[in-house]
C-alpha cells in the first residue's frame, strides 16, 4: 500500500499484519469488539486500534482500515479529508455512502429502483411518502396519495438517536395532523408477525428471524389514533421461541437474497450493512424491504467473530 506523507496514520503497517483502526460509540464498541473477536482475528493476523475521534487522525495509526460508527459532521468531515490524503486506506464504509441510509426516504430507494422480481419471488417497498411540512397537511397528502390504513409512521432520520425509533401506528387519518415533519408515512403489510434480519458483510449473508409487529386489522381491534410501539425486533426476543407461522416463517429463498444484497452493496456503495424483511401474508411471493441499518448489530449474530474476521481477510488480499 503506498503512502501519500509521512505521518503515522500514512505509515504501511507491518506487512504481515492488517491494522484496523475503530471509532465506535461506547454501546457499539460495547457490543461488537468483543474478546472473541479480537482474539480469533489476532491470530489471524489482524489487529484492531481504538481510535480516539477527538484527536487528529494524522497523528494515530498507521492503519490499513478504518471501521467506524460515529454520528456527527465533524467526524464525517475529518474522515473524508484524512480519505483524501490517503486513499489507500480503506474507509468501512465511505461517509457519503452511508449519508444514504440516514434518511428513511433514501434509504429504500435503491431498493424501490431495482424492482427486484426473480423466480423466487419479488422484492419491494411498502407504500410510503414523506411528510416534511409544506403547505399540505399530511392527512391530506396521505388521502391524495390514496394509501392504506393502517399505517406506520416513522421519523424521516435515522441518526441513531432514540427518537429515531420512536414510531407509531396510525390508525385514522386526522392523527397524523397531531405529529411534528419530518415522517415518514409507510403502508402497514400484514406478515405474520416476523421478520429477518439480513446481515450482510462484503460478499457473506447471513439471515435470522425476529418477531415483528402482529397482524393489525383496523376495526377489528378497537384502536383508533396515533399508538406508539416500542422496538418489537430487538434481539433480546428470539423468534425462535414464539409460534411460528410456517408460511410466513421459511426463510426467503438464498437466491433471492444473495441478488438484492449483491444489487444493494453496488447500489449503495457499502459493505456493511442488514435490511429488514418481511414476507405479505396476503402474496406470499411478495418480500418487502421495511428498513436498512448501517453497521448494525453483528455482535448479536451466531459466530460473527469468524465471518468478520474472513471479510477482513478478504479485504486484506485486495489490498
Ligand atoms: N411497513 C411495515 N409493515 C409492517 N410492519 C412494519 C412496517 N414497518 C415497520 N414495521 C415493524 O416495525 C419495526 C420497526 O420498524 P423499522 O425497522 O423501520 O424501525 P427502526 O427503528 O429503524 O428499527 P431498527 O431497530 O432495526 O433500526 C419493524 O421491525 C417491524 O416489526
Ligand atoms: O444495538 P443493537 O446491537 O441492537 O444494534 C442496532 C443498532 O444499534 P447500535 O449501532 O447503536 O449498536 C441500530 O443502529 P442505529 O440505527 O441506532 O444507529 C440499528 O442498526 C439496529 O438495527 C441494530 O439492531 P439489529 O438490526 O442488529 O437488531
Ligand atoms: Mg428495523
Ligand atoms: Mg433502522
Amino acid at each position: 500500500m503506498a503512502s501519500s506523507s509521512s505521518s503515522p496514520s500514512s505509515q504501511r503497517s507491518n506487512s504481515h499484519r492488517f491494522t484496523v483502526g475503530y471509532a465506535l460509540t461506547s454501546k457499539k464498541t460495547k457490543s461488537f469488539m468483543q474478546p472473541k473477536l479480537e482474539s480469533y482475528a489476532r491470530n489471524k493476523g489482524i489487529t484492531f486500534v481504538p481510535i480516539n475521534h477527538n484527536k487528529p487522525l494524522e497523528e494515530q495509526g498507521p492503519f490499513d482500515a478504518i471501521l467506524h460508527k460515529i454520528y456527527g459532521r465533524d467526524w464525517r468531515e475529518a474522515l473524508e479529508v484524512f480519505s483524501k490524503r490517503h486513499p489507500d486506506v480503506i474507509v468501512l464504509d465511505p461517509p457519503e455512502a452511508i449519508q444514504h441510509l440516514r434518511s428513511r426516504q433514501s434509504m429504500l430507494q435503491g431498493v424501490a429502483n431495482l424492482n427486484l422480481c426473480h423466480q423466487y419471488g419479488k422484492v419491494g417497498i411498502p407504500k410510503q411518502l414523506v411528510v416534511t411540512g409544506g403547505s399540505l397537511s399530511a392527512p391530506e397528502l396521505v388521502t391524495r396519495a390514496g394509501l392504506k390504513l393502517p399505517l406506520v409512521v416513522k421519523p424521516l432520520l435515522a441518526d441513531g438517536t432514540a427518537n429515531s425509533h420512536a414510531l407509531s401506528i396510525a390508525y385514522d387519518v386526522p392523527c397524523l395532523s397531531q405529529l411534528d415533519p419530518p415522517f415518514v408515512v409507510q403502508e402497514f403489510i400484514k406478515h405474520g408477525g416476523l421478520l429477518f434480519k439480513v446481515y450482510v458483510m462484503g460478499d457473506s449473508l447471513n439471515v435470522v428471524r425476529r418477531p415483528s409487529l402482529a397482524d393489525i386489522c383496523v376495526g377489528n381491534s378497537g384502536a383508533h389514533g396515533l399508538i406508539p410501539f416500542p422496538r418489537v425486533s430487538s434481539a433480546s426476543a428470539p423468534a425462535e421461541e414464539s409460534y411460528l407461522d410456517p408460511q410466513t416463517a421459511e426463510l426467503p429463498p438464498q437466491q433471492l437474497l444473495d441478488s438484492l444484497a449483491r444489487e444493494l452493496r453496488q447500489r449503495l456503495g457499502l459493505s456493511l450493512f442488514n435490511m429488514d424483511i418481511i414476507r405479505a401474508r396476503e402474496k406470499l411471493n411478495n418480500y418487502y424491504v421495511i428498513d436498512i441499518n448501517y453497521f448494525p448489530g453483528y455482535g448479536k449474530m451466531p459466530d460473527y467473530e469468524i465471518f468478520f474476521t474472513e471479510f477482513l481477510l478478504r479485504l486484506s488480499k485486495k489490498c
